[in-house]
């Protein structure tokens, strides 16, 4: 299937996952396919009809997607199972890319793995710097130990899109 317009959304805090976002969506807009890049907040769910496949991301806080994330994907589940859905986490652990540390970002998704069929999922390293962060989240990554850096890997996130767009938007 060749589509006519995929919708890249994502949540974001800090703008990390916009990054990944953009670099996704620019990655399939230079071969030669539409796409919209949009926060999932200012999604009109009227318009998802307009859309041949999906990529949803969001990043990790305290071993969950954003809640504007997870609550896209439960209430447009019905037009998301129609269409191929591509997923990408994003979090600061993921920069080493242990056993433990995937199974961790696996179970963030498990939720809505559920009822939702999930064609591929990424996982890529975020950025964070705790200056930046307003007063409850510092708390919040500091009691958790998160730790802080940025550890932004686009060439892997521009090969995973070029991998999916291989695999599925190809004529049948
Ligand atoms: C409050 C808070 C909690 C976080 N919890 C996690 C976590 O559980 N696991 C992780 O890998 N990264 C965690 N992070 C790091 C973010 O996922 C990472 O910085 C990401 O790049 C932020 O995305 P954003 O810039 O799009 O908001 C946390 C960050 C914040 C601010």
């Amino acid at each position: 299937m060749i589509p006519g317009k995929v919708l890249v959304a994502y949540a974001t805090r800090y703008g990390s996952t916009k990054d990944i976002a953009e670099a996704v969506s620019k990655t399939i807009r230079e071969m030669g396919i539409e796409t919209d890049c949009m926060d999932i907040n200012s999604i009109n769910p009227e318009n998802l009809s307009d859309y041949d496949a999906f990529f949803v991301g969001s990043p990790l806080h305290l071993g969950k997607w954003l809640p504007e994330a997870k609550e896209f994907m439960q209430f447009r589940r019905d037009i998301l199972n129609k269409k191929p859905v591509f997923i990408f986490t994003c979090g600061i652990t993921i920069k080493d890319k242990t056993e433990h540390i995937l199974k961790k970002a696996e179970f963030a998704i498990y939720e809505f793995s559920e009822y939702i069929k999930i064609d591929e999922k990424g996982f890529f390293p975020g950025k964070l710097t705790v200056s930046d962060l307003n007063e409850s989240d510092s708390q919040i990554v500091r009691l958790a130990g998160v730790g802080e850096g940025d550890f932004t890997d686009t060439v892997s996130v521009i090969i995973w899109t070029k991998d999916i767009a291989d695999k599925y938007f190809v004529d049948e």
